[in-house]
């Protein structure tokens, strides 16, 4: 087994790459508005109720129809899923895990097709779809070599006469609910870790981005997993979300989202149903409010650009995305102008070429929050860049930057999900940690610094479950990076990480006397 190396990224400025790029651009262009059935026990069901997904660029351009799971489809899934479970949960890891890495093999074949689908779905930059793409592969060729690794179990000790193992064992059906914006990386990631686990799967993608996760179960079954062991169920949060959070046969739940929606999850998974034997073990990673910390003593090119790459990258659509900035008060005017330098040079539009660097948000919904939140931050701060949208084509949002903002202020504490950065300035450094851990969250964060005490100091006290130093917070790459956040970000359940299948398996002791 070759060592695992994440998937390389692709450099548009080489001809080759740009015309690559291109030509699955048209390949995309050539199934655009398909329907697309759901896949319950490997049996294609066709809804006459669908979810139409729309390229969030061209509104009236429609990507795919998904049939959609009502109650009674979910139902079914669910006990597809519990009889798949009876045999998938005896295969031997290393078989499952080969299902991984033939996935990411048939997927790097594909890897422009799939990033122009997300060009065209979820309206992402090429750079930013070519990383989300890269990140599917690498959660395949990760999780498999994980799970390989951990099929002996752990090491326990044992006394003369006796041998004692310690095994991880399988939970049962898992319920992955997964979130539009990394609508390849995370809807597969969640979905491998659970399956390749020995678990059983029903996948409930998000209704703006179902399609590259019909593509995505097409794969997995080109791979050679069997029927039932991930069930595609697109469908309404509410009705079929709160349905099989419910239902007392889910064993398990992975949700990435919103904080409401993943509060909402944890509390009804909580609730021991008529019929239910277990407790279920519940996943939920959520929002961030991620600040970057800039000292006196630091790169202030690199402080700049890091607040523009991570608070407009994909349009701060991401959890992750720097949303505030905390700069000391020495440097803050320097570091402000060339903030706002940097963001009116940005490109905003439809991303036909690698060139343009941001594109819209997803949708109508977003457009009016993320525009509500913008005449908040007009009362709140002073605007010095960005600050209109349209919404006449697509939903696009120019890169807006509050200035002077109160640490208190709304924009500075509620998750705004959009191009949308907030400027506070600081004394010091003890109070710009002070401001930077002064919210509900905490995903991650980074420090410009060349202060080796303060590097030290933030360490210890920047409380944030990913924290990063000179350079931006966004990013994080699985087997390098392991992603998650405390507080009200999550569970903390470090996604691409070394502990991440163990939350999808019971440990299992045995003792033999011999
Ligand atoms: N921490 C992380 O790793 C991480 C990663 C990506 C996104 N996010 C967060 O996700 C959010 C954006 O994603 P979103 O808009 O898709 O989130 P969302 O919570 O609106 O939706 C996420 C998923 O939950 C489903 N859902 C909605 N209501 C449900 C219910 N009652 N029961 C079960 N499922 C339900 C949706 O259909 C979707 O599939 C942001 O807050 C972002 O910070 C977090
Ligand atoms: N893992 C991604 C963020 C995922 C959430 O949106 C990053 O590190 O930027």
């Amino acid at each position: 087994m070759i060592p695992y190396k994440h998937e390389p990224f692709t450099d548009f400025s080489v001809k080759e790459n740009k015309k690559a790029f291109e030509d699955g651009m048209k390949t995309v262009e050539g199934y655009l508005g398909q329907d697309y059935p759901l896949i319950i026990d490997g049996q294609r069901v066709v809804t006459e109720d669908k979810i139409v997904s729309y390229n969030p660029a061209k509104k009236d351009e429609v990507v795919g129809r998904v049939s959609k799971a009502n109650q009674e489809l979910a139902e079914k899934a669910m006990q597809a899923a519990d009889e798949a479970f009876k045999t998938w949960r005896k295969v031997k890891p290393e078989v499952r895990a080969d299902i991984l890495f033939r996935a990411a093999a048939i997927i790097r074949r594909r890897k422009h097709e799939f990033s122009a689908l997300l060009v065209k779905e979820a309206g992402k930059p090429w750079n930013e779809a070519d990383a989300d793409t890269a990140e599917a592969i690498d959660f395949l060729e990760y999780y498999g070599r994980e799970m390989r690794a951990m099929k002996e179990g752990k090491k326990v000790e044992s006394r003369p006469g006796e041998f004692n193992q310690y095994n991880y064992i399988p939970l049962g059906v898992g319920v992955v609910i997964s979130p539009w914006n990394f609508a390849f990386a995370i809807m597969a990631g969640t979905a491998v870790a659970a399956m390749v686990t020995g678990n059983t799967v029903l996948l409930k993608p998000a209704s703006t981005t179902p399609v590259v996760a019909a593509k995505f179960v097409e794969v997995l079954e080109e791979a050679g997993m069997p029927k039932g062991v991930v069930n595609y169920i697109p469908g309404s949060g509410k009705e079929v979300g709160d349905y099989l959070v419910d239902h007392p046969r889910t064993r398990f739940i992975s949700f990435t989202g919103s904080r409401d929606v993943g509060t909402r999850i944890y509390e009804r998974a909580a609730k021991v149903q008529d019929g239910q034997v277990w407790l279920k073990r519940v996943i939920v990673e959520m929002g961030g409010k991620d600040t970057i910390v800039v000292d006196n003593e630091a790169d202030l090119e690199l402080a700049a650009q890091s607040i523009v790459k991570s608070a407009f990258g994909f349009s701060g659509q991401k959890c992750s995305a720097c949303s505030r900035a905390v700069v000391l008060e020495e440097v803050y005017d320097q570091v402000l102008e060339r903030v706002i330098e940097l963001t009116k040079e940005l490109s905003v539009g439809e991303t036909k070429s690698p060139d343009t660097f941001m594109g819209p948000v997803i949708d109508q919904a977003a457009f009016d929050k993320i525009m509500g939140y913008i005449n908040i931050g007009k009362e709140e701060g002073r605007l010095v860049a960005g600050g209109e949208g349209d919404s006449s084509k697509g939903f696009f949002i120019k890169p807006t930057v509050f200035a002077d903002v109160d640490p208190k202020a709304r924009i500075m504490q509620e998750e705004i999900f959009g191009p949308v950065v907030a400027i506070t300035k600081a004394k010091n450094f003890d109070q710009a940690i002070e401001i930077a851990n002064d919210t509900d969250y905490g995903l991650t964060g980074a420090v410009i610094t060349n202060n080796r005490m303060h590097q030290e100091q933030a360490r210890e006290d920047f409380h944030v479950g990913n924290l990063y130093f000179n350079r931006g917070c966004t990013g994080a790459i699985v087997g390098y990076q392991p992603f998650g956040g405390f507080d009200m970000s999550g569970t903390d359940s470090k996604a691409g990480g070394p502990d991440y299948l163990t939350l999808h398996m019971q440990a299992k002791t045995t003792s033999e006397m011999l």
